[in-house]
């Protein structure tokens, strides 16, 4: 069986792993992603798949042999790319932005091994956001906890974060940052699991 490397610090894509019982073990990349956003020109589905492809070509040297996954999600809104809030109050500021509006979560998830790529995926979530009132805002920041800067949007969807929406166009686990189906099949192609 093929070894599988997470080359990523995220809470979020270890819980989703960890509860799909998929073996492997952890290498966050050490890219700097601020860098390769500063030159990027191409869209923000594009720059998510940069991130993720840097993130696994970054990781993959150190890792002879094993599989080293690699993902990223960006939020997209009228066309622009957008990161996790630094604060709390730009949290609170993007989420005044994006309700009532509807935006996309759209990530990009990278195989590679020995430094070469071996398999990539795309993946794009239309999140109607609710009109919520600013009293419901306050209420929702006073409850919303790490997840406001940890979480590209500002929330978790499968817990707190699923009162803002009125609907979402999308696979739960990508919303969540690791679109699992697709991974799955590939991790059986390539070995990591039995089929
Ligand atoms: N639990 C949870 N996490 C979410 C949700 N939406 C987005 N996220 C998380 C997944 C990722 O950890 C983060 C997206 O940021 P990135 O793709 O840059 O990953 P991150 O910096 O966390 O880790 P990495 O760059 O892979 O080491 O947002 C959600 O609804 N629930």
């Amino acid at each position: 069986m093929t070894a599988l490397v997470l080359a990523s610090g995220s809470a979020s894509r270890r819980a989703i792993l960890d509860k799909a019982c998929v073996p492997f073990t952890i290498d966050p990349a050490d890219i700097d992603e601020g860098a390769v956003k500063a030159g990027f020109a191409g869209t923000p589905a594009e720059l998510a798949l940069e991130l993720a492809r840097q993130k696994a070509l970054a990781v993959s040297p150190r890792q002879a042999g094993k599989l080293v996954l690699g993902a990223d999600q960006v939020l997209e809104f009228e066309g622009r790319a957008y990161d996790k809030s630094r604060d709390e109050a730009e949290a609170r500021a993007r989420l005044i932005m994006l309700r009532g509006r509807t935006h996309a979560l759209v990530g990009g998830l990278v195989l590679a091994c020995d430094g070469q790529i071996v398999w990539q995926h795309q993946s794009r979530c239309e999140m109607h956001v609710r009109n919520v009132s600013d009293s419901f805002l306050d209420r929702y920041m006073r409850d919303a906890g790490s997840i406001l800067t940890a979480g590209v949007g500002g929330y978790a969807y499968e817990g707190l974060g699923a009162q803002l929406f009125e609907r979402v166009e999308g696979d739960f686990f990508s919303v969540l940052g690791l679109p699992l189906l697709p991974l799955l099949d590939a991790l059986r192609q390539h070995g990591v699991l039995e089929g």
